[in-house]
């Protein structure tokens, strides 16, 4: 019997945050317990968010498919690396390194473009009429969360949502991208340099996260250097910010630093595990300015929103684009 895995979640240290009813009144609240949690830990668990776990349950079911298919057929879904900022398409283990170096051993498919000709729709009849089904729940979500991300920086309830008008409807505007992973079962740990997802932080508004097991999901909590595991709360959505948010807020709600290790245990890393992220990104031609926001910042350049994620991207995927 393997001692008892210690998490944040055990210790009843993670900020829940319940959005059941959140009617006016009560989006208030939500407000006041978001800004806590963003600006003190960086991160918050969604409860009772709306979208359902059987929906996603279904994409990964999907997933598992489109992963078993030849990797001739994968490969021709891959995400091109032309170096135009195109981040659709499968993305198979190994092509990804955040550090440049450690291979990443995950499966990845980028979700930018919604027609049936961009998904493996002809191996698997029905997946772009539920990804798009699937999106659109994220992205009504992901709109109340805008309104509430608002009213928690005390800006007029629209500020964020008329900066986010093509969320996955058109990716030569905005960058907002579903992502479906899977990362294999580990057997041999021999090797010290294999890592699931490596330490980073996200490029975008905010993330959701969904994960269907505890798998290895770590974080830096705000102003400490320690990486703590996360636990697995099922059903729940996991929210913390990207470096565009930090930009506008001039860091009051900060990047928050991840990663995804083998775990240690052996009962956990012989199982696959499956998560699911939904980048809100701004339109890319929107100028990030924390002044919009009242909030003074020293910076003498304003980037827009495309440039901040591109520059981001380059850095830590430079092996893809050269
Ligand atoms: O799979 C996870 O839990 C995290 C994935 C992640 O952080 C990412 O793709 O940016
Ligand atoms: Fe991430």
């Amino acid at each position: 019997m393997e001692a008892e895995l210690k998490t944040l979640l055990s210790r009843n240290a993670v900020p829940i945050v319940d959005l059941e009813n959140c009617v006016d009144g009560v989006a208030d609240a939500v407000a006041q317990k978001l800004r806590k949690a963003l600006s003190e830990q960086g991160y918050a668990l969604l409860i009772n968010h709306g979208i359902s776990n059987k929906k996603i349950k279904t994409a990964w079911d999907y997933f598992d498919g489109f992963v078993d298919l030849p990797d001739e057929v994968k490969a021709t879904y891959e995400r091109t690396k032309a170096p135009d900022g195109e981040n659709h398409g499968y993305v198979s283990p190994g092509m990804e390194r955040f550090d440049g170096r450690t291979p990443e051993l995950r499966h990845a498919y980028n979700i930018c473009k919604l027609g049936r000709d961009f998904l493996p729709e002809k191996q698997f009849p029905g997946f772009t009429e539920h990804i798009n089904s699937l999106t659109d729940d994220f992205n009504a979500l992901g709109r109340f969360i805008l309104q509430v991300l608002a009213l928690s920086l005390g800006a007029p309830e629209s500020f964020f949502i008329d900066k986010h008008s093509y969320m996955l409807s058109d990716d030569r505007f905005n960058l907002t991208t579903l992502r479906m992973l899977y990362y294999p079962p580990v057997e041999d740990i021999s090797s010290k340099d294999i890592v699931r997802c490596g330490a980073h932080a996200d490029y975008c508004t905010f993330t959701l996260l969904s994960q269907d097991s505890e798998g290895g999901l770590e974080v830096k909590l705000r102003g400490s250097d320690q990486w703590e595991r996360v636990g697995h709360l099922p059903g729940a959505l996991f929210i913390n910010c990207g470096e565009t948010m930090a930009s506008w807020t001039n860091q009051l709600y900060h990047a928050l630093q991840h990663r995804v290790v083998v775990p240690e245990q052996k009962d956990t890393r012989h199982r696959g595990r499956h998560s699911m992220a939904y980048f809100c990104h701004p339109d890319s031609s929107t100028l990030i300015d924390s002044r919009d926001l009242h909030i003074d910042s020293k910076n003498e350049v304003i980037y827009n929103a495309y440039d901040i994620t591109m520059a981001l991207a380059k850095g830590a995927y430079g092996h893809n684009y050269s």
